[in-house]
């Protein structure tokens, strides 16, 4: 029994730390360890979502597909969950995933744009998976823009729709206003995906199942995109003393964040001068890497490229706008 279903997304958000470079090995090692801990989903695919593999969002080291297909083998337990983008990923990406063992799909769209999931929420529903929408970049509109796009998910058929804080901007009461609006007024289950740029994950996360969120994202050590997420082996054991159950065992979490995922990654996961930036300026926290990057480049600094990229109101998809900002504050020196 499950008051709260964690889903840990250490495969999924994890990659865009991981600059897209997960093997075959590493996955099949996380997927053995969150599968012992008994996480009933956990999510597997490029960090930008199936199909994100490419130019714009960084290219995979493995095809997703081979990654999806051997976390599934290594369960018994949990169940593999995919995100989808519309336009990044397509509906034939979805069908590929089931075919190798996929349980659950998250539809993912910026916060007004949940009419572009239609199709990819019905097939998802067609093909038998557990459908999820996924309201990114949530701290851009206010709670009757969430409630009226969250009836179009519903509409579509998603059992689950996430509140999405990507650039980890929301302090707790925007977070609680929030869940607490889409709980009157949706009544589909209400989910929660946080990130840690402003420190804020773990707290927001908990405003989020006070205000009824009943699934919540964490990722092993926080890695994720940006500062990271809400670390799971954290919030299971938060959970835990608050006697709420997730249904995970708490040693085996641990062991696995520990002795699995810590000597993989390729820098600790923290809140650095950037990251914090992204949650001040409401920035896309899968921002972070292509920033570094632009700033070196084109010799500006980080913040400034990203406090225009927040004053822009810049979104997922527009990478390239990045180097576009970096460019000009360059040619302003
Ligand atoms: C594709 C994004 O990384 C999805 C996500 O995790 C977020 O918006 O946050
Ligand atoms: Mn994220």
């Amino acid at each position: 029994m499950r008051d709260v279903h964690v889903l840990d997304v250490t495969l999924r958000d994890g990659s865009h730390s991981m600059q897209h470079s997960y093997t075959e090995a590493q996955v099949r090692s996380v997927a053995r360890g969150l599968n012992k801990a008994g996480i009933e989903y956990f999510e597997v695919s490029h960090g930008d979502g199936l199909g994100g593999s490419s130019l714009q969002y960084g290219l995979s080291a493995v095809d997703e597909l081979k990654l999806i297909e051997a976390a599934v083998d290594e369960c018994s337990v949990s169940k593999v969950a995919v995100l989808l983008i519309p336009g990044i990923g397509v509906k034939g990406d979805l069908q590929n995933a089931v075919s190798v063992g996929a349980k659950m799909a998250r539809v993912a769209t910026h916060v007004t744009e949940a009419d572009v999931a239609a199709q990819h929420i019905n097939l998802s529903r067609e093909l038998g998976l557990k459908t999820a929408g996924f309201l990114m970049m949530a701290h851009m509109a206010d709670t009757k823009v969430i409630i009226e796009q969250a009836k179009l998910f519903e509409s579509y058929g998603a059992e689950i729709v996430y509140v999405t804080d990507s650039a980890g901007y929301l302090l707790p009461h925007e977070v609680t206003e929030r869940i607490r609006a889409l709980k009157e007024h949706v009544s589909c289950e209400i989910g929660f995906h946080a990130h840690n740029n402003l420190s804020l994950a773990m707290a927001n996360t908990l405003a989020a199942i006070e205000a009824g969120a009943t699934y919540i994202d964490g990722s092993l050590r926080a890695l994720g995109a940006g500062s990271g997420n809400t670390q799971t082996e954290a919030i299971i054991a938060v959970l835990d003393r608050l006697n709420i159950a997730t249904g995970v065992h708490l040693y085996d979490i641990i062991d696995v964040a520990n002795d699995v995922m810590a000597p993989m990654m390729l820098r600790p996961q923290e809140i650095s001068g950037s990251s914090l930036m992204m949650g001040y300026a409401g920035v896309y926290s899968s921002f972070l890497l292509h920033t570094e990057k632009a700033a070196k480049q084109f010799g500006v600094d980080e913040r400034d490229i990203l406090v225009e990229l927040g004053r822009r109101k810049t979104v997922g998809g527009q990478e390239d706008m990045i180097y576009e900002v970096a460019q000009s504050i360059r040619a302003t020196k």
